[in-house]
């Protein structure tokens, strides 16, 4: 038997690495259930992530992460899109691993920049030097995210289509790579 294409996919990456834009247009592709764990959060406590930030602090949010992380990578033909933070915890680390193919959005920081220093719904860039704040978050976290990926997939200064279709030739590799 074939390998077939993965049943749950997750997408790690920075801010702004576009998982949650590529996160909805692979689901919608491959023709599975696209789930946001910020918007989960969001949805279920009626706030917007900033506002958990500062009555929970990040510590509260990370919490409701993990939960909600062990809540989704476990359902049935998903594509997940984590939040940036996600690799932190170890036991997310392995939920990713243990549930579903992990795909690392990676793009180089000023890309980043370009793509989150207007966005106000991301309290780790409010009120800082935003373009130091990735080089420091891409200095901590590319090693834990390049160890929880199956697949990395540069990002920088390329369509989103064409990131869809890099995804999609790498996962239907997958597929075909063991056919006998
Ligand atoms: N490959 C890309 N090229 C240009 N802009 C992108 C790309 N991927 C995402 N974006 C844009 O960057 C911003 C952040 O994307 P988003 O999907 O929210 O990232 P993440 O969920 O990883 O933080 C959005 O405005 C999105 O339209
Ligand atoms: O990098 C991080 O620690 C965070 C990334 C955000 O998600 P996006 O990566 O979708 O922006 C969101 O989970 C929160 O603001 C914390
Ligand atoms: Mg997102």
């Amino acid at each position: 038997m074939g390998a077939q294409i993965p049943n749950n996919i997750f997408l790690i990456g920075l801010m702004g690495a576009g998982k949650t834009t590529v996160g909805k247009l692979i689901a919608k592709s491959l023709g599975k259930t696209f789930y946001d764990t910020d918007h989960v959060i969001e949805q279920r406590t009626g706030v917007k992530i900033p506002t958990i930030f500062e009555l929970e602090g990040e510590e509260g949010f990370r919490k409701r992460e993990t939960s909600t992380l062990e809540e989704f990578a476990q359902q049935d033909n998903v594509v997940l899109a984590t939040g940036g933070g996600a690799i932190i915890a170890p036991e997310n680390r392995a939920i990713l691993k243990q549930y579903g193919y992990v795909i690392y959005l990676r793009a180089n920081v000023n890309e980043l920049y370009l793509r989150t220093r207007n966005d106000k719904n991301r309290p780790l860039l409010q009120n800082v030097d935003v373009k130091a704040k990735l080089e420091q978050l891409f200095h901590a976290r590319n090693p834990l995210y390049t160890e929880t990926a199956n697949l990395i997939v540069d990002t920088g200064h390329q369509p989103v289509a064409v990131i869809i279709q890099k995804i999609e030739n790498a996962l239907h590799a997958l597929e075909s790579s063991c056919k006998p």
